[in-house]
């Protein structure tokens, strides 16, 4: 990102690396968080995001000669003074209490706690309150453990994977408690499998790709660091083998399906496809060039860093080759 911030982050990761045995599940990542700021961590399954939380609430330590802060204080400091609230993918409830009991607990506990009507409210599950935390529904669960996460004033909120489970409603009335929250100054922090979510609501997305930060910035630059656009059109005709040949050898052409007359393709260089398609003799209608959507470019970059991996000499200069 290139934009300054006046204040000082709300979250730094130093040259933060963590191996678990042969796996080095996160390796030197080196980025800050500011006040205010909504961050989506996107990366394919392993990537390292569940261990980039882990280290951010201080459950566990990065390897020697990584350091991360949390407003400027070590994560169990700033965990102890009541700065951040998580929601976790792991760990049970206590199912013997009811929901409002659960929630009264973590405001008692908070540093700053709120009242717990208003956190039942806020997190939208006031008509949960009185029912037993053990008969709840797995999207339930997930309403309350945010619940437990917004039990304070915190200034950092850390939520990993929090929407699993939740049906299309709650998910839109939980990411709409979430904006609420980011609205009061509160940097927010989330690890997402949904990246229609991390399109929607994140200012800034962080792609990490085998423990490494792949990318980062806003949606909008993810795409289009991914650098592929689609291009769309009809035939007058349904193209024969030699038409279809020279549609896959067009400039930039990457991929290319054909459906009857119907023409979709993926191209590095879409200015130079759509000139050269001119070219062929052929009347193209209804051209429609887009961008990639975020998962579209989120698939591009990791599968790029993948096949860069495994043949580092294709790699135009990355440091994959160090893997
Ligand atoms: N306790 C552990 N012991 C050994 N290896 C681990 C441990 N925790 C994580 N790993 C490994 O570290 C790597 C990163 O795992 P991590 O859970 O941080 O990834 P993730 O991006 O959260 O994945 P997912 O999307 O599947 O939840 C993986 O290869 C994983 O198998």
């Amino acid at each position: 990102m290139t934009s300054t911030h006046a204040t000082a982050p709300a979250v730094e990761f130093l040259s933060a690396g963590k191996t678990y045995g042969s796996v080095r599940a996160l390796d030197g990542l080196e980025v800050a968080l500011h006040p205010g700021e909504t961050v989506a961590l996107l990366g394919p399954n392993g990537a390292g995001k569940s261990t980039t939380l882990d280290l951010l609430l201080g459950l566990r330590a990065p390897d020697p000669g990584g350091r991360v802060r949390l407003f400027g204080k070590t994560p169990r400091q700033a965990v102890t003074d009541g700065r951040v609230g998580a929601m976790l993918q792991s760990g049970g409830l206590m199912d013997g209490v009811r929901v409002r009991e659960l929630v009264a607990l973590a405001c008692d506990l908070h540093p700053r706690g709120h009242p717990v009507e208003r956190v039942l409210l806020d997190a939208g599950i006031t008509e949960l309150a009185d029912r037993m935390v053990g008969k709840l529904s797995g999207g339930q669960e997930q309403r309350v453990r945010f619940a437990l996460a917004i039990a304070g004033d915190s200034d950092l909120i850390v939520l990993d994977e929090p929407t699993t489970g939740m049906d299309v409603t709650a998910r839109r009335s939980f990411w709409s408690a979430m904006r609420d929250q980011a609205a009061g100054g509160r940097t927010v922090l989330f690890a997402t499998h949904y990246l229609e979510e991390a399109d929607e609501v994140a200012d800034r997305v962080l792609v990490l790709h085998r423990g490494r930060l792949l990318a980062d910035g806003s949606a909008a630059e993810i795409k289009a660091m991914a650098g592929v656009r689609r291009v769309g059109f009809t035939l007058e005709m349904v193209p024969d083998g030699v038409l279809e040949a020279q549609l896959r050898a067009l400039p930039g052409v990457a991929e290319l399906q054909l459906a009857g007359a119907a023409v979709r393709l993926r191209s590095t260089d879409a200015d130079a496809t759509v000139h050269a398609l001119y070219t062929l003799g052929v009347y193209p209608h209804g051209l429609e060039v887009t961008g990639l959507g975020l998962e579209e470019a989120f698939v591009t970059l990791t599968s790029r860093a993948e096949a860069a991996r495994v043949s580092p000499s294709q790699n135009h200069g990355r440091k994959a080759a160090a893997q």
